[in-house]
């Protein structure tokens, strides 16, 4: 590997995320103190101090009620409920740091594109260039139900409205302002060019948007852009917008299966295949010592709780494991494309290293597995972590913290300077924007993105 690797914090402005039942242990404090603003002030300071890349919010729009056909084992154990809004605690996390970036979650499916567009040029301006999109078209039943309707929008129709969506985006942040429209001339008494600001007359199947946008160019104009789908239609659609995409699989070979294919995508999409950056899970569990680490392995274990790990695959999936209980533990476990995400369903059927029987899948959907972690002292956890990227090409991880925010000082004290004597780990900022943070290339998209269509003619190969 040429350059360190980048790691951003995965977080969710929820009592808890992804650590199923772990609001039970004793060094537990997100899950009391996810809604105070201090709580978040700290949380800033402690990553911009550990030298994260960015903190990573996801989100959904409902509550996950799959399993069993009820909301009951999500909200029992606080799994991604309640749930605040991370756009408000951006610009305060933003306002006691300097490098820090942030990624928020929006989705295509509820949220219009005139709203996004303004959400995220406001976002860009107050964090000065270190804000970022991931992509969604959200996968609950319970979030269709809070937006109006009856049921889901079926799988590919939503990347369909995602598709346009961005397009309408794209046309307001890179196409309805010109440079230089901000005049401020006390002569003439003009302070912005009405000559210079364009309506996007945006007519599509889903969405039609005069404009022009209301917010001022901002220091990255479109946000960086993430996003993270596994299926056929997924994996094109990442190709197409993606700067940063998320690929989660079982095995590094895997994960490279995905990261080759969105790659070729992307080059079919006229975009340079190495302008992609690609990330995926990562969970440690680090102590000073094997053993130290291994008994706060089995402590985990023993609080982890079946049923809300259970309620998230089951949501993600759109696989009522209840159902799969009843079922004899021996037949196979099969993949079925359903209207919810594909990729959770993927990883115990065709991206498992092996069939899995049903109960196989319900153990290992069900429980803090081996596999899914990372265990060990500092150095056999900067081992691992070596290997795994350098097995599947990930550029970066999304860093899962159990026990927060004690896992993510842990991994500061223990994890990142061996990382960083062996140049795996940034040891100092580089000056920026996000983009150019990670990209190197100035603060604005890529001349060949296809955003960069809708830029005025005479400003098409900024970037
Ligand atoms: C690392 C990662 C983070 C994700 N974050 C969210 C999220 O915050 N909200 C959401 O609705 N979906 C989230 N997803 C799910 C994806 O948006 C998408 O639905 C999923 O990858 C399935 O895509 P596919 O059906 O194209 O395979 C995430 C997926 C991954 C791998």
């Amino acid at each position: 590997m040429d350059q360190p690797l980048l790691f951003n914090a995965f977080e969710m402005a929820s009592a808890m995320h992804n650590a199923h039942g772990l609001w039970k242990h004793p060094d537990s404090e997100r899950h009391r103190r996810y809604k105070e603003l201090h709580y978040w002030i700290e949380m800033a300071k402690r990553l911009e101090a550990g030298l994260f890349d960015a903190v990573f919010f996801a989100d959904v729009l409902g509550v996950y009620d799959t399993y069993r056909q009820s909301k009951d084992p999500s909200i029992r154990d606080g799994m991604q409920f309640p749930l605040n809004d991370a756009s408000l605690i951006i610009p305060v996390m933003a306002s006691v740091t300097t490098h820090l970036s942030f990624v928020l979650t929006a989705s295509t499916t509820y949220e219009h594109p005139f709203h996004i567009a303004r959400r995220f040029s406001t976002l860009d301006h107050l964090t000065n260039g270190r804000i970022a999109w991931n992509i969604v078209t959200s996968y609950l039943p319970n979030a269709a139900k809070n937006f109006g309707l009856e049921r889901m929008i079926a799988h590919d129709q939503r990347y369909e409205i995602a598709d346009e969506c961005l397009e309408v985006t794209y046309k307001l942040w890179e196409g309805s302002w010109e440079e230089g429209a901000f005049l401020e001339d006390r002569e003439t008494g003009v302070l912005i060019d009405p000559g210079k600001i364009h309506p996007i007359n945006h007519h599509g199947a889903f969405f039609s948007v005069e404009g022009p946008h209301l917010c001022e160019p901002s220091p990255q104009r479109t946000p960086v852009l993430y996003q993270a789908g596994s299926s056929e239609r997924g994996r094109a659609f990442a190709a197409k917008h993606a700067e940063c995409v998320f690929v989660g699989a079982p095995s590094p070979e895997r994960l490279s299966f995905y990261i080759q294919d969105i790659r070729q995508r992307a080059e079919r999409y006229g975009r340079d295949p190495q302008q992609l950056k690609f990330f995926t899970f990562l969970t440690v569990i680090v102590a000073k010592t094997t053993e130290q680490a291994e008994a706060k392995y089995e402590q985990l274990r023993r609080l982890w709780s079946t049923d809300a790990a259970k309620a998230q695959f089951s949501g993600a999936s759109g696989y009522d494991l209840a159902e799969y209980e009843a079922k004899p533990a021996d037949e196979p476990f099969l993949f079925r494309a359903t209207d919810h995400g594909h990729y959770k369903a993927a990883s115990l059927t065709k991206d498992a290293t092996k069939p899995l029987t049903i109960g196989e899948a319900l153990q290992k959907a069900g429980t803090l597995t081996r596999e899914s972690v990372i265990i060990g002292n500092p150095i056999q956890v900067a081992d691992a972590i070596e290997e795994r990227a350098r097995r599947s090409g990930v550029d970066g991880f999304n860093l899962t913290h159990l026990i927060t925010p004690k896992d993510l000082d842990d991994f500061i004290e223990y994890v990142v300077p061996i990382l960083q004597r062996r140049g795996l780990y940034k040891t100092a900022y580089t000056p920026g924007t996000m983009r150019e943070k990670l990209f190197g290339n100035g603060p604005r998209l890529a001349h060949d993105h296809p955003a960069a269509a809708f830029r005025p003619i005479g400003s098409r190969t900024d970037g």
